[in-house]
């Protein structure tokens, strides 16, 4: 089973936009859990410019599947949150500050000992690590040889070739998946999936742990319903 984990960023975005509390960011947690998702993501920014580092401890309390906090390790503001909250995975993505969005993963070559080394911090606590890569067989052997229980592929690139030539867009996420599995790793995918794209991606890579969907799927949500919403993204899984 790919466990869809809903990332509620986009809500907090649309909070912050006006200053107050509609909507509310804790309820979004809960109701992506009782509409069917299998777990809730959030990706707070140094400027917390949506998800706030209070909103993580909040959601923290409300959530009753799997809690996943992504984001930039190289802030101690970030590991310090991590720790205090210890959620069930935190994913590490090399964000640059005041990046508009995650657009690149980890070189797990050039980074190989200061990703053993925080990656050490998070295994003490007992928190699942998950590191973000692109879909390059050499960067998933040397993931590999981090620490890290699983790997999250990169799905931009994916999500763009999709819509020209969907078998090319596919192939080197299939390599990276497969290398992931011989070597025992856990695997995760995420950024721009969709209700378009999502059912391909799965349908090639059956093993996938889980996906963590924000943009598209709060998008769909105006239209479609939140409900209706998840259950849709839940069914391209199947
Ligand atoms: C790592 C990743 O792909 C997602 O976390 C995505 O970047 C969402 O972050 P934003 O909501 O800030 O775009
Ligand atoms: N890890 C990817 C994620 O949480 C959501 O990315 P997106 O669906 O907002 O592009």
């Amino acid at each position: 089973m790919t466990k869809l984990s809903v990332n509620i960023n986009k809500f907090a975005t649309l909070r912050n936009s006006r200053g107050g509390d509609n909507p509310n960011v804790v309820k979004a947690a809960v109701d992506a859990e009782l509409f069917g998702a299998d777990g809730v993501t959030v990706h707070p920014r140094p400027d917390e410019r949506h998800i706030r580092y209070n909103d993580v401890r909040e959601i923290k309390k409300v959530v009753r599947t799997e809690f996943n906090i992504e984001g930039n390790c190289s802030e101690q503001k970030f590991v310090d949150l991590v720790l205090e909250v210890k959620p069930d995975q935190v994913t590490l993505v090399p964000d640059a500050l005041n990046q508009l969005t995650s657009d690149h993963g980890w070189n797990t070559i050039d980074h190989q000992q200061y990703l053993k080394d925080i990656i050490a911090v998070f295994k003490n606590a007992a928190i699942r690590v998950s590191i973000f890569v692109d879909p390059i067989v050499e960067m998933v052997e040397a993931a590999s040889t981090t620490g890290t229980d699983r790997i999250e592929l990169y799905t931009e690139g994916y999500a763009r070739n999709f819509l020209v030539n969907k078998e090319q867009a596919i192939a080197p996420y299939v390599a990276a998946a497969q290398k992931a599995k011989e070597l025992g790793l856990g695997l995760n995918a995420g950024h721009d999936l969709d209700l378009h794209n999502l059912k391909y991606f799965k349908q090639h890579i059956p093993h996938l742990d889980e996906v963590s969907i924000g943009h598209a799927l709060v998008c769909d949500a105006i239209y479609l319903g939140y409900e209706n919403a998840v259950q849709m993204y839940k069914r391209q899984l199947f």
